[in-house]
């Protein structure tokens, strides 16, 4: 993406940022630009370093070395005039527990100076209607989340931060969020996205850097980093229809593994090698799958 025409500093720009524990390298030189209104993610396995590298972002963890610019300020120490412009949701956010969903949020509100009217838009946003007198220790696990994403929005931060915020989402939840963060997105925000999720990058995210070891292996938009991962293409065939070494010899066919009640016949011309299925087992019941996101990242990140 290119620099923003009207010279505004971009939302977050990192150089050969650093940060150890002890001797173990957590964010080892990352490098990378999030453009204003971006929607960025971030993948990568357990312990890869992306909550250290969103802490330092955020202002909670001071890096080793390297330089970070927030909203065209440094984030550490930590800067006040910068705290109200960023929502931050991490995976142990605090609540004021003793208090009602909406009182919860209204005291965040008041934190940050937000307008009156915010509590009740975002607690409609985030879809706690219902559990606005609930108090928060008798929420559930996801609508605790829910309320910790409220969290992050209600003073609308120009800069919003979310780690794995549909961890505990039942999947209405999740798509409910989807539409909240396409919105938020719509309407000029920037958002900073860690997920395990890979469907969850390929809807959403414009770009996607993937943290192996904490380093950046790769950073592309996902359709970009899909077609990375070759032409191949997977035929899923049922398994009593056709043998394993008869799915072996047909001509194009360069995998055959198994998966569940199907055989997945790899290939990168998939025309020929359907007519052959075709003629010796029949087409019925048969699909496809091309290369995900998923694909990619397992090669990547060496989890195969
Ligand atoms: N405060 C700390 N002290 C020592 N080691 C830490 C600390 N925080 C994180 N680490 C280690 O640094 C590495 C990176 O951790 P980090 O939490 O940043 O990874 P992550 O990609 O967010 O993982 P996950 O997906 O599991 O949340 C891990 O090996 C972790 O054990």
């Amino acid at each position: 993406m290119p620099d923003n025409p009207t010279g505004e500093s971009p939302a977050v720009r990192l150089t050969a940022v650093r940060k150890s524990y002890g001797d173990l390298r957590a964010v080892d030189e990352v490098t990378f630009t999030v453009q204003r209104g971006e929607f960025f993610g971030l993948l990568g396995p357990n312990g890869a370093g992306k909550t250290t590298l969103v802490e330092i972002m955020e202002g909670l963890r001071q890096a080793d070395g390297g330089t970070v610019e927030v909203l065209g300020r440094a984030p550490w120490p930590r800067d006040p005039e910068l705290l109200p412009r960023l929502g931050v949701q991490t995976q142990s956010s605090a609540f004021f527990v003793r208090l009602t969903a909406h009182e919860h949020l209204r005291t965040v509100a008041a934190l940050y100076g937000a307008e009156r009217d915010a509590v009740a838009r975002t607690l409609t946003m985030v879809g706690l209607d219902e559990q606005a007198t609930t108090r928060v220790e008798d929420l559930s696990g996801g609508q605790r989340q829910r309320l910790a994403i409220a969290s992050a929005l209600v003073h609308s931060p120009e800069l919003i931060f979310l780690d794995e915020p549909t961890a505990a989402l039942d999947p209405q939840a999740r798509r409910a969020l989807w539409q909240v963060l396409r919105e938020l997105k719509r309407a000029g925000r920037t958002i900073v996205y860690t997920t395990h999720h890979l469907d969850e990058a390929e809807a959403l995210c414009d770009r996607v850097a993937i943290v192996t070891r904490g380093r950046i292996t790769a950073l592309d938009t996902p359709g970009r980093l899909v077609a990375r991962g070759g032409s191949s293409v997977w035929l899923l065939v049922p398994a009593e229809r056709l043998r394993e070494e008869d799915a072996r010899a047909l001509p194009g066919v360069s995998e055959v593994t198994r998966e569940s009640d199907a055989l997945v016949l790899r290939t990168e011309d998939a025309g020929p090698v359907l007519a052959a299925v075709e003629k010796v087992a029949g087409l019925a019941g048969v699909r496809t799958r091309t290369a995900s996101l998923e694909d990619v990242y397992l090669q990547l990140t060496g989890q195969e």
